[in-house]
């Protein structure tokens, strides 16, 4: 039943793709000129314009049949009653629960978790606290001044994002820094300046097991213990992890190890004690703000109906130029630049989740799944590749990211309006030009010489959502990311894959421990399955010698 629904919903959805195909939104606006205020949501503070998208109204209808096929509220409850829906992993998915507030209940297996996270945020609230007031004091009873978070993918790209993001809310007299690659030199940049005896680590890793957070910590731990001895690890580490035996064992005392579950999947995070480097920074009030933003959308997701519910709304277009459009990309445009991260941070979330290509039951997907997620601010997006999304061949379905209020603005020299304002007004242009453009009459109409007016043709018809807030606030910042959080969930209840897993990303690991030997053995060991690595470990070993 539920397979023949889909089938039918997406059979309905390829016929309006082909009658589609040949309309231009500027037809679409003059026929339905209401839909600039009709098609639009509101989630929270945020306010969602998706008119500009290329879809009419009996379009969306039939996205949400085919929603209702893929039995999207039932999947839904399921995730936030606890469901094992991480089928390949046994496990629940559970990172709503991060957000529940204190008397919002939920029992697993009789053991009530919303007590569990609490006892964990008080316990992160005390400890940044202190670290904050300067009453936390390293070996030698110096204040602490700089936090290096050690982590990598969902361990560093969640707080690593929103401490940037927050950087207006966060206390001076803290600096804190993050740490991902295996590359000496990410380590070697970020310890650039400090001194051991103000510095304080957070090993964040969900497993304890990551090579390279673990070699990462390794050469902090020595970098410490050279100055100030191995007595010092104790006031100088602290470790954020599901695995206890691996802290102790790699010699962080569990009484300072902040602690979470198995049911929060690395890439949904940052809400758990991972972000204990956020909090560090910008204090556990400000925290259960941001905390409050994601319920608040948690809550529109549960209860608003699907034609006004953001995520179903947002993550069934995403399908729609992903399976139907076949576009492989799309495009993250944050007109702020304290949402830098924010395209990385949506890449993992996005492509770790939903860059399947096998059903639940294992079965092969019969269509383009998760798209490639990229971007950069605006404006700088727009000298460098906004060029290809105007005129380019390739389909890319934009998201534009605003504030009405900056943080801070300056008065623009020669200019009435501010540096925000400009900002903005790059945003609104964007959005109008990307899918109106500007026809072939209109440019002749200007005088532009004949020969050149095709090259000045601006095809228009490009998809964009635009999601505005007030402003950039720990809350709001929150509600964004819950926002992509239940979209990914969305699109991957319609493709029928697991969301939850990320298998993908294993092989490549124990490759990697495999051919260490070949660059670290006396001899070459030259044990390899391709001509190609062979040749490529030859060359770095001759090349090193010969240095
Ligand atoms: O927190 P951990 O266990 O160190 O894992 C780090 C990251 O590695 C992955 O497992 C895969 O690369 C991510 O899903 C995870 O966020």
């Amino acid at each position: 039943m539920y397979r023949s629904a889909i089938n039918a919903a997406w059979t309905d959805l390829s016929i309006e793709h082909k009658e589609l195909s040949s309309r231009h939104l500027r037809e679409l606006f003059a026929e339905d000129p209401a839909r600039g205020n009709e098609l639009t949501l509101t989630a929270g503070d945020l306010y969602i314009d998706y008119s500009k998208n290329l879809v009419t109204r009996d379009t969306l209808e039939l996205l949400m049949a085919l929603g209702r096929a893929a039995a999207l509220d039932e999947r839904r409850d399921e995730m936030f009653a606890g469901g094992h829906i991480n089928s390949t992993e046994d496990r629940a998915v559970l990172h709503t629960a991060l957000r529940r507030p204190p008397e919002d209940e939920l029992s697993i297996d009789g053991q009530n978790i919303t007590n569990d996270v609490h006892d964990v945020l008080g316990r992160m609230g005390d400890f940044t606290d202190r670290l904050r007031s300067g009453s936390w004091r390293g070996a030698s009873g110096e204040r602490i001044t700089a936090v290096v978070n050690i982590g990598i993918g969902g361990s560093d790209l969640g707080p690593a994002m929103v401490h940037r993001a927050l950087r207006t809310y966060s206390a001076e007299s803290l600096e804190v820094r993050f740490v991902s690659n295996v590359d000496p030199a990410d380590l070697t940049a970020a310890l650039h300046g400090l001194d051991p005896a103000r510095t304080l680590f957070v090993v964040a890793s969900k497993t304890f097991t990551t090579l390279e957070t673990l070699s990462n910590a390794a050469c902090a731990r020595r970098w410490l213990t050279e100055s100030l001895g191995e007595q010092a690890v104790a006031q100088h580490f602290v470790a954020v992890s599901t695995n206890t035996e691996e802290v102790a064992a790699f010699g962080i005392d569990p009484v300072n190890m902040f602690g979470f579950w198995e049911w929060v999947g690395g890439r949904y995070s940052v809400c758990s004690s991972i972000g204990l480097a956020v909090m560090a920074a910008i204090g556990k009030e400000r925290f259960a703000e941001f905390l409050a933003g994601f319920h608040l959308m948690d809550t529109h997701f549960q209860t608003a109906p699907m034609e006004q519910n953001a995520p179903v709304v947002l993550g069934l277009l995403n399908v729609w130029y992903a399976s139907f459009f076949g576009a492989q990309t799309r495009a993250i445009l944050p007109y702020a630049q304290d949402l830098a991260r924010l395209p990385a941070y949506l890449q993992q979330l996005a492509m770790e989740s939903n860059g399947k290509s096998v059903q639940l039951d294992g079965e092969p997907v019969l269509v383009p799944t998760g798209a490639i997620l990229w971007g950069e601010p605006g404006t700088n997006g727009q000298h460098a590749f906004h060029q290809l999304l105007h005129q380019g061949t390739t389909l890319v379905p934009a998201d534009l990211i605003g504030f009405a209020r900056p943080a801070v603005d300056l008065p623009a020299i020669g200019s009435p309006a501010t540096m925000h304002e400009i900002l903005l007004s790059n945003l609104l242009a964007q959005s109008q030009v990307l899918a109106f453009g500007r026809t072939a009459e209109e440019i002749e109409a200007e005088g532009t010489s004949r020969d050149v007016v095709a090259h000045k043709i601006m095809p228009g018809n490009r998809p964009s959502t635009t999601i505005l807030a007030p402003m950039l606030t720990p809350s709001v910042l929150g509600q964004l990311i819950a926002l992509y959080e239940h979209q990914v969930f969305v699109e991957g209840c319609v493709w029928g894959i697991n969301s939850f897993d990320q298998w993908g990303v294993e092989l490549g690991k124990t490759q990697a421990l495999a051919l260490q030997p070949a660059l670290t053995a006396a001899e070459d060991p030259a044990d390899y399955v391709d001509s190609s690595t062979e040749a490529l470990v030859s060359w770095i070993r001759s090349t090193r010698t010969s240095v």
